[in-house]
């Protein structure tokens, strides 16, 4: 320093200024080589000047390999040309910053950020650029957008919590939470995840995590969480802690998952093993071919097979033999077309033992419809097999004597009927019926006629075919069908064996008891009706055999059957013809024969039939005989009679009428009553004037209980006619006791009673009768002139018929009294009545008389 001041020469300042520029220069080309940038200069043309070592050994060449070169050559966005126009603007805008990226001598690119200045050097333009290699820059940036991009792409939801502050609030969430959660991020960012949750906070997973976000650990959980439009949604999440450098909790990273899709199929395919594993069901699966794949346990205690015994087989191996191979063909082509197959099969155990099994296959498809699997359930049901089969015994079995019963019965009726009409043959039903049963009973008690009926139901088993049935329906009532029948004589034979296999004696200690047995029979075709009728036809055959006195048989008629059948049809219309007014009641005048005076008319039905026309009582009152109609009919005819009567009297006619009555109705109780009623609302002062007509095989039925009858309707006002006298064989004594006022002696007697001795013999002692028991008589059927004069000499005064008057209609009753005259021999033979006739008609001096003159 001092020199420079001592020493001040030209010399001295310009080797001092010398040194001062070579120290300079020497600073650069140190400042050159020691610069961490790549420092280095370009010409107006783009060719490298100078460079520092760093630039050098950032392009991996040789200093000498670099220097002249253009730009281009480590630069490939400067192609020759380009330099020049970019170096113009940079001479304008004199300074410029820009990335670009240079190619190393390997081939490899490294980014790089260049400074680039212009300058001037005695006249010659030049450019300096310093460029900085920045690839790891840049490599962290991409890396961090390519973050971005995944945590924003990302399927699962990402939330990242602050670990630092109090509750740790959400910092980020991704769209995906977002999209699986329903709340924006807007909405989650500053507030703790439990807005997913719900009342059900104390899940025990939620607690396990808790506890690790306190330890700062990682941890897995699958809860229930909610969206935020209240949908509860399954989250597999796991969380893990982010750590800054030195070691210290900053963030949680959450990574979200709706799982429930998957968890509830997890938990049906968890729940749907455990039902394979556990179930009482055998089930085996099988590929599409046929081969086992899967077994369960139950599969192994029923078959004895364990899985790996059977898997790969094909289950043939349980077969039992006892199916034809067209029944597991037709299986499995039900499988294969319907996709199901159910029913029972026997199958075999691994120890030979066979048993039934109740088998369900079905198919499992794949989406494109071709088989995956063939689900094969079964169970074995040989205990229900046994109850079932014990169930039907006793359902269809009776139970003292094992015998079939009435449902078994018929179902072996209606098959053997069934056989029957397909193959064209005859069978038999036979209903027996034991006689004398209930006596057996008594005397010997109850066990004893147990051990009758169990003792016949063998007989009759052992003196049968195997293909017969013999049933007990109850009781003492056993049915037999003989399912063929090939003639009756071999019938009659079976039947007879029967009877004689029941009527074997049975002993009980040193007493022998023998029943016999009544049998109805009915043989299909003759009797070609369905097996309820059958047996009904067979026991009402078996009442018919009762009848007949017990120990025989009786066949069914078809005939009788249908006539009453006919009989039934037939009281259905009756009772149409009463509904419907086409009964009318005519009137048969009863005169006196000497003077005409009309003492009563007899009251007789008619049926005014729409297409057959008048059809008279005999034509159709013995289709209702003893029946309920009967009585309603009788009701009527005594009702219309009554208001005739009064009309009658109306007109001035001041006679009686009578009516036939059925004994069934003077048996219903009450008829003395409703006869009561009758005369109440007909009121009538000539007493008696209504007269029922009884006939006489019906006043014998039970003479006190008729008598009281009659007395109880003779206490209203009515009186009683023996209808038909002489048809029966009355008591004189009865006759005395009935209170009947009049006998009406029947037309039969009367009609012949000038050609029969006999007939006239009875139409007299009936006069006498009557006129001993102080009892009028009246004679029934007069046709001719003789025959009222004959009656006129016995005594008898009273008759009717067609000779003087046959049944009319009501309206004409009138007239008929006012013009009636009896013949002229008639009225001069009761004026002048002679002595008594004897028994002979041939006694008679008809020529007294003019008959026929004036009538
Ligand atoms: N021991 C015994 N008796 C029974 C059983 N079921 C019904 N009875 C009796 O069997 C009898 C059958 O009655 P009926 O057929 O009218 O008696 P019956 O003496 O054979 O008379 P007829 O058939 O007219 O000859 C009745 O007394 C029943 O009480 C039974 O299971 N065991």
């Amino acid at each position: 320093m001092s020199k420079s001041v001592v020493d001040a020469s030209p010399e001295a300042v310009t080797a001092q200024e010398d040194w001062a520029l070579a120290r300079e220069k020497r600073m650069h080309e140190i400042i050159l080589k020691i610069a961490s940038d790549g420092l280095h200069v370009l010409d107006a043309r783009g060719n490298l000047v100078t460079m520092s070592d760093s630039f050098c050994v950032s392009l991996g060449y040789e200093r000498s390999e670099l220097l002249g070169k253009h730009i281009s050559f480590w630069d490939p966005s400067f192609p020759p040309g380009v330099f020049e126009e970019r170096m113009g603007s940079l001479r304008e805008t004199n300074d410029q910053t820009f990335e670009s990226q240079y190619r190393r001598k390997n081939g490899q690119f490294i980014d790089v950020e260049v400074h680039a200045r212009g300058f001037q050097v005695e006249g010659e333009g030049l450019l300096f650029c310093s460029s900085r290699d920045i690839s790891v820059r840049k490599q962290s940036e991409s890396l961090i957008r390519l973050q971005a991009g995944a945590l924003n792409n990302s399927v699962n939801a990402i939330a990242i919590a602050d670990a630092t502050l109090p509750d740790f609030p959400l910092v980020y969430v991704n769209p995906a939470f977002e999209r699986i959660t329903g709340y924006s991020s807007v909405e989650a960012i500053g507030h703790n995840c439990r807005f997913l949750q719900r009342e059900d906070r104390a899940q025990p997973e939620l607690m396990a995590v808790r506890m690790a976000l306190m330890s700062g650990v990682p941890v897995k959980a699958t809860v229930r969480n909610y969206h935020k439009d209240g949908r509860m949604f399954w989250n597999r999440f796991q969380i893990a802690p982010v750590h800054d450098k030195e070691g210290v909790l900053t963030h949680f990273v959450a990574i979200i998952n709706d799982v429930t899709e998957r968890k509830l199929s997890d938990d049906y395919i968890r729940l749907v093993s455990q039902v394979f594993l556990h179930a009482d069901e055998s089930i085996f699966i099988t590929d599409p071919e046929g081969h086992i794949i899967e077994t369960n346990p139950a599969f192994t205690r029923t078959t004895g097979y364990s899985r790996e015994e059977v898997l790969g087989r094909n289950p043939g191996f349980l077969q039992s033999g006892r199916h034809d191979p067209d029944f597991f063909s037709n299986l499995w082509t039900t499988v294969l077309e319907q996709g199901h197959w159910s029913g029972e099969i026997w199958n075999r155990r691994k120890n030979g033992e066979i048993y039934p099994d109740k088998l369900t296959l079905s198919v499992v498809r794949n989406e494109d419809d071709t088989i995956l699997s063939i689900v094969c359930v079964s169970s074995d049901i040989t205990v229900l097999k046994e109850q079932q089969n014990e169930l039907e015994m006793i359902a269809l079995h009776d139970v003292l004597t094992g015998l079939p019963n009435r449902a078994l019965l018929n179902d072996r009726l209606t098959m053997a009927l069934a056989d029957a009409r397909r193959f064209d043959k005859k069978m038999a039903l036979c209903f027996i019926d034991l006689d004398g049963f209930k006596p057996i009973n008594d005397r010997f008690g109850h066990d004893k006629g147990d051990q009758v009926l169990m003792a016949v139901a063998q007989r009759m088993t052992a003196t049968l075919r195997a293909t017969d049935t013999v049933a007990r329906l109850g009781g003492d009532e056993f049915v037999v069908v003989l399912s063929e029948v090939s003639s009756e004589q071999e019938l009659i034979a079976t039947l007879q064996r029967i009877m004689t296999a029941i009527a074997l004696p049975h002993t009980f200690g040193d007493q022998e008891v023998v029943v016999s047995s009544s049998l109805g029979v009915t043989v299909y075709p003759d009797d070609e009706v369905d097996a309820e009728t059958l047996l009904r036809h067979a026991d009402q055959a078996m009442y018919r055999a009762k009848g007949k006195g017990r120990n025989c048989f009786h066949f069914f008629d078809v005939v009788d059957e249908r006539n009453a059948h006919l009989r039934t049809e037939g009281r259905t219309r009756i009772e149409q013809a009463l509904e419907s007014n086409e009964l009318e009641l005519y009137y048969q005048p009863k005169v006196h024969l000497g003077t005409g005076q009309v003492l009563g008319v007899e009251a007789l039905i008619r049926w005014n039939h729409p297409q057959q026309g008048v059809l008279l009582p005999r034509e159709f009152l013995p289709i209702i005989e003893n029946t309920d109609v009967e009585t309603r009919i009788s009701e009527w005819v005594i009702e219309t009679a009554f208001k005739q009567r009064e009309d009658w009297k109306a007109l001035g006619l001041d006679f009686g009428v009578s009516v036939n009555l059925p004994a069934r109705h003077l048996h219903t109780p009450g008829f003395s009553e409703f006869i009561g009623r009758m005369m109440q609302r007909y009121p009538t002062d000539l007493v008696p004037d209504f007269e029922l007509e009884v006939l006489e095989s019906v006043a014998l039925w039970d003479i006190p209980q008729v008598t009281q009858a009659m007395e109880a309707c003779r206490q209203h006002g009515v009186s009683f006619a023996i209808d038909d006298f002489g048809t029966g064989y009355a008591s004189l004594d009865y006759l005395r006791r009935l209170p009947v006022s009049v006998i009406k002696i029947d037309q039969s007697f009367v009609q012949d009673m000038l050609t029969d001795r006999e007939d006239f013999a009875i139409v007299e002692v009936v006069i006498n009768l009557a006129e001993v028991f102080r009892k009028e008589a009246i004679a029934e059927g007069v046709e001719t002139e003789e025959q009222g004069l004959a009656l006129i000499f016995l005594g008898c005064t009273q008759a009717q018929g067609f000779g003087i008057a046959r049944p009319m209609p009501a309206p004409q009753v009138a007239d008929w009294c006012r013009q009636y005259q009896p013949p002229l021999s008639w009225q001069k033979a009761s004026k002048n009545p002679p002595a008594r006739l004897s028994s002979r008609p041939d006694k008679i001096d008809w020529s007294q008389y003019t008959l026929g003159s004036e009538n």
